[in-house]
């Protein structure tokens, strides 16, 4: 019988990959319409399911037992039929109590806000609560007596510690959406957005700007999983099997994107570490010359650097929502924060560092044309490559040490 997860749509979902390989059994992805919902939970033809939204709360009429966790969170998200007895829990309460203790976010004590009022947000408040959150208080857009409005809570709960997004706010495609402006919170400690596509949504990278503590959705996902599994199985899976699987799961999903100077090795080693990590390569100034049909110098006496800039900008706001790359950058992509913004959504930032009077020069490159102009360059936009790049890379010897620091690099931030 059949393994799976039922929900509307679910092209999206990684349960299968997880699943599979955390259990022996077949898991599918069972996108079904509110009319077969209702037939294929009467004719029972499956083990166990996962359950997505919309539907977590339109299974439990149908189920003959409901644990006490997930009848308190009025929310179902694992099923087990049990000689055909449909019995239902709720593993994403676990998931998400698993990624606020893994990333160190401690709610004890502490007032928290969280934001939106669906069946996520029910699991979160029941998490809060059990670990001692002081007070939770649920904003959302619309006016409910339960709730407070986004201007109430930026006016009465300033003082909040704790921020988690439950909202589709910042999910792909609208990667430039934050939720929350956290500039209005002063004691802000810790934010967690259970949206994973981003792997950084928008409002995780503001609370890492911040110097906040921060995790987005994936790992709860993955930690999900396992407690459902145990569920479906009847077994224990020690918890470093979540790590297992969302380490090489981050590694994959995530983009190696490359910074630094113009000639320092970007282009020529982001392709060589593509091919070692079997991910795909694509190359900013390539995409552009592309797009602007003429050599990048030729555009730069044409049209002139901020014309430039603002098609690199568009450039780079679409290669940073794919997934899976090398990205190797154009040497002045620093110069523009938003630009630093997006590859960070689905990317890691190395610098890759070679010294100045290794630079190449010449060869198209407009602002570097020569040693002087490089050796300029380098001095104004150290403090830019150094702000932007979350590891550095040196590449002053052969090409071979500059790609194994790359691929040391990555695998370092990504442990
Ligand atoms: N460690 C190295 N040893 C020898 N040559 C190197 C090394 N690193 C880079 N190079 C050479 O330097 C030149 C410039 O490299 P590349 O074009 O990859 O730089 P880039 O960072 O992509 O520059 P830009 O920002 O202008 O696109 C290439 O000819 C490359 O082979
Ligand atoms: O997108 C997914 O694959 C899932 C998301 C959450 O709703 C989980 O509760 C569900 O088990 C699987
Ligand atoms: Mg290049």
């Amino acid at each position: 019988m059949r393994y799976g997860l039922i929900g509307e749509k679910l092209g999206h979902s990684f349960s299968k990959i997880i699943h599979e390989q955390l259990a022996d059994y077949t898991y599918d992805l069972i996108p079904l319409t509110r009319d077969e919902l209702d037939a294929f939970l009467r004719e029972k033809q499956f083990s166990a399911l996962n359950v997505t939204i919309p539907y977590k709360e339109t299974v439990i009429p149908y189920l003959d037992e409901v644990d006490s966790r997930a009848q308190k969170i009025g929310a179902v998200n694992t099923v087990v039929n049990r000689n055909g007895r449909l019995c239902g829990y709720n593993t994403d309460f676990y998931g998400f109590r698993y990624l606020l203790q893994k990333n160190g976010i401690d709610v004890a004590g502490k007032k928290a806000l969280v934001l939106g009022k669906g069946g996520a947000s029910k699991a979160v408040i029941a998490v809060l609560e059990e670990l001692g959150a002081s007070e939770i208080i649920t904003v959302y857009y619309k006016e409910y007596p339960e709730t407070v409005t986004y201007a109430e809570c930026y006016k009465n709960h300033a003082d909040a510690k704790i921020i988690v997004n439950t909202t589709p706010v910042g999910m792909y495609p609208n990667s430039d959406d934050c939720p929350i402006d956290l500039d209005r919170f002063t004691a802000l400690e810790g934010v967690a957005d259970v949206v994973y596509n981003p792997l950084r949504t928008q409002l995780v990278l503001e609370a890492e700007k911040r110097g906040i503590r921060a995790a987005g959705g994936l790992e709860m996902l993955v930690a999900q999983a396992k407690y459902a599994v145990e569920i479906f199985l009847d077994t224990h899976l020690e918890d470093a099997r979540i790590a297992e699987i969302n380490t090489p799961l981050l590694k994959e999903r995530s983009n190696l994107v490359l910074v630094g100077m113009s000639g320092g090795g970007k282009s020529t080693i982001g392709k060589r570490a593509a091919e070692k990590l079997g991910k795909g390569f694509v190359d900013t100034d390539e995409l552009i010359i592309e797009r602007i049909k003429m050599p990048i110098a030729e555009f730069f006496a044409k049209e002139g650097e901020p014309a430039f800039r603002e098609i690199e900008t568009k450039v780079i706001h679409e290669v940073s929502a794919q997934n899976n790359l090398v990205i190797a950058t154009g040497g002045g992509i620093i110069k523009n924060p938003l630009n630093v913004e997006y590859l960070k959504r689905n990317g890691r930032l190395i610098w890759l560092k070679r010294d100045a009077d290794l630079l190449q020069t010449g060869n198209g490159r407009p602002l570097a044309p020569d040693q002087a102009a490089a050796q300029k360059l380098y001095h104004e936009r150290l403090p830019l490559y150094s702000a932007a790049a979350e590891a550095i890379a040196e590449n002053n010897g052969t090409l071979e040490e500059g790609l194994s620091a790359v691929l040391h690099s990555y695998e370092s931030l990504l442990k």
